[in-house]
């Protein structure tokens, strides 16, 4: 069992919608509502308490709405070291089609002022003197108030820890977590492409990318890219998974599970493909339905003996790792 810190600097309620078909400038009525305790690092947070982690949770949460986030954490068995800060945590709206579309409406969260942001360092400072942690986790949107040179700021501190710091982000924030070269990165093709300078349809472009990353100093560089799956590259090579193919009811909170997965593996000792096998396979489960994977599925083991993991030909790589 590993310790680990999931920093969710900009939670969210999650109001998952389940719709036929959404009709734009109308009234619709969906056919099922679910609001959950969310946001990356407590997502991931979830899986990670799931597979039996001792997991502490930090971020920013409101004051004003943090029941539910205290239930779930109790449900979770997680250490709430939220900060709180006034005001009301954001509701995010996802509204899935029958189709397999997700519309996703993501607020901008409550705003956060330098004193709340050292109160943070302190609290994860403060974990870190209570026992020691083997990874921490940085996931998500940044929260208004939050500058970019601060975040530089705050991850060049979580970094100095020695603790393996793992960023999950997008947009400007992402390249300044590039910047920083954390222990691991895990972008989606769409969240990359800035930094890649390209888009990254093609499985080349993003084994290029993702080797790229590795380059920058990300030791383990990941890219997902939804049912096209994985690409990773770290120290002894480069992998791609595919996921099997499941019937996508709400794809939200698939990259969460996905980055649980892989830290969950590697927290464990477990071999890297049966690792990246396995991350692969939950979050392919968690696409099934709203919220994250869950290994107690019925045919779990069949979605990890249908996920395909290849250990890339040399050339892919050659000369770069
Ligand atoms: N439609 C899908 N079918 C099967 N697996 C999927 C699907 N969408 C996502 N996944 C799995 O979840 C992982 C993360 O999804 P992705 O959409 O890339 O991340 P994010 O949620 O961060 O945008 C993928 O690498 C894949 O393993
Ligand atoms: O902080 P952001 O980028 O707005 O993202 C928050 C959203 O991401 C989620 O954590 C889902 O993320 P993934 O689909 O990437 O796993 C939602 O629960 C939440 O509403």
């Amino acid at each position: 069992m590993a310790r680990v810190i999931c920093i969710t600097l900009n939670p969210a309620l999650d109001l998952a919608f389940e719709l036929e078909e959404l009709a734009l400038g109308t009234v619709n009525r969906p056919k099922h509502a679910q609001l959950e305790a969310a946001g990356k690092g407590v997502n991931v947070a979830r899986v990670l308490a799931a597979l039996g982690h001792d997991v502490v949770v930090s971020g920013f949460l409101g004051r004003d709405n943090d029941g539910p986030f205290q239930l779930a954490f109790k449900h979770m068995g997680v250490t709430d070291a939220f900060v709180r800060v006034s005001g009301e945590t954001r509701i995010n709206a996802k509204l899935a089609e029958k189709s397999g579309r997700v519309t996703d409406i993501n607020g901008p969260g409550i705003g956060v002022d330098t004193a709340q942001v050292a109160s943070l360092l302190d609290t994860i400072e403060q974990q870190l003197n209570d026992a020691p942690a083997d990874a921490i986790l940085v996931a998500g949107s940044l929260p208004p108030g939050l500058s970019l040179p601060a975040f530089s700021e705050l991850l060049t501190h979580l970094k100095a820890t020695g603790v393996p710091l793992w960023v999950d982000t997008s947009g400007e924030a992402l390249l300044r977590a590039i910047e920083i070269a954390p222990e691991a990165v895990k972008p989606n093709e769409l969240e990359l492409a800035d930094w890649a300078g390209s888009t990254l349809e093609s499985h080349d472009s993003r084994v290029n990318a993702t080797t790229r990353l590795y380059q920058a100093g990300i030791k383990q560089a990941l890219l997902s890219a939804g049912a096209e799956g994985v690409i990773w590259v770290n120290t002894c090579g480069a992998w791609q998974a595919t996921p099997p193919s499941v019937q996508a009811v709400n794809t939200v909170g698939a990259g969460d599970t996905f980055v649980a997965g892989m830290l969950h593996g590697l927290l464990s000792q477990q071999d890297k493909e049966e690792t990246l096998r396995f991350a692969t396979a939950l979050s392919a489960e968690s696409v099934r339905h709203v919220g994250v994977g869950t290994t107690q599925a019925d045919d779990f083991s069949l979605l990890l003996q249908r996920t395909r993991v290849q250990h890339l030909h040399a050339s892919h790589t050659e000369g770069t790792l």
